[in-house]
């Protein structure tokens, strides 16, 4: 690149650069010395011949960027292709080279290679120490990042496993859409022979075994990074380059590697991630809305190297032989399509006119501000916990900091003695803190339309009807935007639709895809069944419940953390209830946070009534109230007269309910609340809902789906003073699981079987929903089973 273009391309950080196509090489490995050679792969110039098997008549030609043949050296790869990319990254590019084919086809060998035949790797670091650049009087810095991503987990490579947790290293995303690996290890390097030591150690970190294709197998997908930085003080900036060079596990036909179980499992998780990178593929070439990079930690990875901002470089290796003809073929194939994706590769300069080089981001994710970075820098510093700053050295004691893949908030390390202390709190990125600015959003984009809005009408000289006098208003008045009927309904449609996507649970829980939310729960359960291990109750408490968020209809998960809180005699504010239960039971699928949000204002509006138990302002549950049939008015009067037990004194909150998305009713969060000297005292909880969706006629109550309630702990037949963790058998809560009609849901409860659930559902078809526990009397249930139905199950 001329220098004139270094500069244009310089002034164009920030921005998405030039497109790139990927690059595609196509490498044939040498026959194996147990294999009987055969001419069924050819090559010739940069295209690659083999004979169709179908048809013997046919030959197949696929065309590449490159080709080198099995006579081809680790030096000509290097040097005609590998090394002008990267060049690049003395640019401040990032670029990805990866190899990919199946097991056996020479992938290590191409990336890592051995003594006698070094690889990509040890070629690509010398390279960067014997580059006349870096010998300027610009101060190069280097630094090196190793892991693997194995079965789905991620592993430093730069420190033992033995220290690092069993479910690995997240990933995670920052604003910028920059994927970045947490606490991940980064060591500067300062010369060659330094960088092999540690290079050699971390290779044997990694998990290889013998298969029966392949000796020494790879069973994991390693990246290296190796990443430069350097400051330009004529243009007080610093530069960054980075070049990821990746070793993916191969393919494999578990028929013919005959593995164990073991194996097996390594290659179901191989097979699984490079299914996902051949549907990301397929989905940027058709243009699709959503590419599936989230589905495996690998694609998430090479997110920025597929149709991402990195520069990208494909070397496809095949095994020659008729015996892997249909892998070839795949592989192939595969390669093709993948020659069609283009990226937009970005400069990574960072404008500081203070700082040196040494304290700025080399490993910084790229477009995060100083002050962010600055701030993760003095979090890292402070928080005892960060294992960062405890692993600051490696076993040869070689000092190390944090670093991340692609992209990294934390800052160069020097886990300096002298570091300031700073009394900020770590400022991590969290789902929680993502969903709260989610709702805030909302808000703030309603009120920029109505905003605009008011505007438009204003300019168009529009005075709405009956407003103050002309000359007295300060502006529009509060009702002037729905003063037009037209505009009025607009919003009202508008509203309804935020409002249905906070139902729909469309904030960032959504942005992941069913198996990311999976293996975050799936960590989450692992981790707090280890600290439940170790006795550490509480913290695999918060564990379990970060779980259900992310796979909030697992049942299973609510009763296991039922019963731990049993065990262990803790009661918390809340019992959180499976949003498939609510389902079940005939709501629509409402959100987490949107539950939260409801019970903290029903919480608040409980809080503030001194009449109420305590025990009765702890917490809030969902229970149903089945608005299927009419009330049981035949067993009411039947039942007239005789004794009834006492009449919960406990709060109340009715009618809380999550309408069917189907017909868009309004959300009309009212509730009720019964006080203890009987008279219902109505709370609205309204102000998500627009005026004219609550004025619409709500729902036949013999057509629509059963409503649910949001009721008070504690608003028992006994009065309210049962503790928290039994107040699920408290008679409402009771009632509300009869009253759902669901016999499996009945037959949770004790001394309930399937006759008995059956029974039940009919009388509740029948009658209405139930209001007294007492009714059951009524189809035959003696007092005893009754009682019991209190118990807990
Ligand atoms: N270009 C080459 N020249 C000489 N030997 C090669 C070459 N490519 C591969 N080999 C040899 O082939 C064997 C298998 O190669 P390698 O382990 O690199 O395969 P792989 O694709 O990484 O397999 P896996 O995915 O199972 O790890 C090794 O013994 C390696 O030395």
């Amino acid at each position: 690149m001329t220098p004139k273009a270094a500069t244009k391309r310089r002034r164009s950080s920030g921005k998405d650069g030039p497109a790139h196509r990927i690059k595609v090489l196509c490498r044939v490995r040498p026959f194996l010395k147990h294999e009987t050679p055969d001419n069924s792969v050819a090559m010739a110039d940069q295209t690659v011949k083999i004979v169709n098997q179908r048809n013997p008549d046919e030959v197949l030609l696929y065309s590449f960027d490159s080709c080198y043949d099995a006579s081809a050296s680790q030096q000509s790869l290097f040097q005609q292709d590998v090394r002008p990319l990267v060049d690049n990254i003395f640019q401040g590019l990032d670029a990805t080279i990866f190899c990919y084919g199946v097991t056996g086809a020479g992938k290590t060998h191409t990336v890592q290679g051995s003594t006698q035949q070094p690889g990509l790797v040890p070629r690509t670091v010398k390279y960067l120490f014997t580059n006349k650049r870096m010998r300027t009087k610009l101060r190069y810095t280097v630094h090196i990042s190793y892991y693997e991503i194995y079965k789905e987990a991620i592993f430093d490579l730069l420190v033992p496993r033995e220290s690092m947790s069993p479910s690995g290293l997240p990933i995670r995303e920052d604003g910028n859409k920059n994927i970045f690996i947490p606490n991940l290890t980064e060591q500067e390097v300062s010369s060659y022979a330094q960088f092999e030591q540690l290079f050699h150690r971390a290779c044997k970190n990694r998990s290889t075994a013998s298969t029966k294709l392949n000796l020494a197998s790879s069973r994991s997908h390693a990246i290296l990074t190796v990443q430069i930085s350097w400051r330009d003080v004529s243009r007080q900036t610093t530069l960054r380059g980075r070049v990821h060079l990746i070793d993916l596990a191969g393919s494999e036909d578990n028929r013919r590697t005959e593995n164990g179980k073991a194996r097996m499992a390594e290659s179901g998780a191989i097979n699984k991630s490079l299914f996902v990178l051949g549907q990301v593929v397929e989905a940027l070439n058709s243009g699709a809305h959503r590419i599936p990079y989230r589905d495996s930690k690998m694609t998430r990875i090479l997110q920025q190297s597929l149709g991402g901002q990195s520069l990208g470089m494909m070397i496809v290796n095949i095994a020659p032989g008729q015996q892997f003809y249909v892998e070839t073929y795949n592989t192939l194939n595969f390669a093709t399509k993948s020659k069609q994706i283009v990226n937009k590769a970005k400069v990574h300069e960072f404008h500081s006119p203070n700082a040196s080089t040494s304290d700025l981001p080399r490993n910084a994710v790229v477009g995060l501000g100083k002050a962010r970075r600055k701030s993760d820098r003095e979090d890292r510093m402070t928080d005892p916990t960060d294992r960062a700053t405890k692993r600051a050295r490696t076993a040869d004691g070689h000092q190390t900091r944090p670093l991340a893949h692609d992209a990294h908030r934390v800052p160069l390390g020097r886990v300096s003695a002298n570091a300031r202390v700073s009394d900020s709190k770590p400022q991590r990125r969290t789902l929680t803190s993502s969903r709260d600015t989610f709702d805030a959003e909302l808000e703030s984009r309603v009120e920029k339309i109505m905003e605009k809005k008011v505007k438009e009408l204003h300019s168009k000289g529009w005075q709405p009807t009956g407003t103050a006098k002309a000359g007295t208003s300060q502006g529009p008045p509060a009702n002037a935007i729905s003063a037009d009927p037209a505009i009025q309904h607009r919003l009202a449609m508008l509203e309804q639709r935020l409002a249905s996507q906070i139902q729909h649970n469309e904030g960032v829980l959504d942005l992941l895809s069913p198996t990311t939310k999976h293996k975050n729960a799936k960590a989450h359960v692992k981790r707090g069944k280890m600290l439940e291990k170790e006795g550490r109750v509480e913290e695999a408490l918060i564990h379990f419940e970060k779980a259900t968020e992310f796979v909030p209809d697992r049942e299973t998960l609510y009763q296991y953390i039922q019963k731990m809180k049993h065990k262990h005699g803790i009661v918390t504010d809340h019992v959180p209830i499976p949003v498939s239960r609510a389902n079940r039971l005939g709501a629509q699928p409402a959100t987490n946070a949107l539950l939260t949000k409801l019970a903290a204002v029903a919480k608040d509006d409980l809080a503030t009534d001194p009449s109420q138990p305590a025990s009765a302002q702890a917490g809030l549950f969902i229970t149903s109230r089945d608005s299927k049939g009419p009330p049981a008015r035949k067993v009411r009067r039947q039942l007239k007269g005789k004794a009834l037990p006492s009449q919960a004194t406990g709060p109340l909150l009715d009618q809380v309910a999550i309408p069917s998305a189907k017909s868009a009713p309004p959300i009309d969060f009212a509730a009720t609340q019964c006080t203890s000297n009987g008279g219902p005292a109505r709370l609205c909880l309204n102000s998500l809902t627009p005026q004219s969706a609550r004025d619409s006629p709500q729902p036949d109550p013999a057509s629509s789906k059963p409503a649910f309630s949001f009721m008070a702990p504690g608003a028992s037949g006994t009065g309210g003073t049962l503790p928290t963790t039994a107040v699920l058998r408290s008679e409402k809560a009771v009632l509300a699981i009869i009253n759902s009609g669901h016999p499996k849901l009945i037959m949770t409860l004790k001394g309930i079987g399937k006759k008995r659930a059956e029974q039940i559902k009919e009388f509740v078809n029948c009658e209405g929903p139930l209001e007294e526990l007492r009714e059951l009397a009524f189809i035959g249930f003696k007092e005893s089973v009754i009682k019991k139905l209190l118990e807990d199950s």
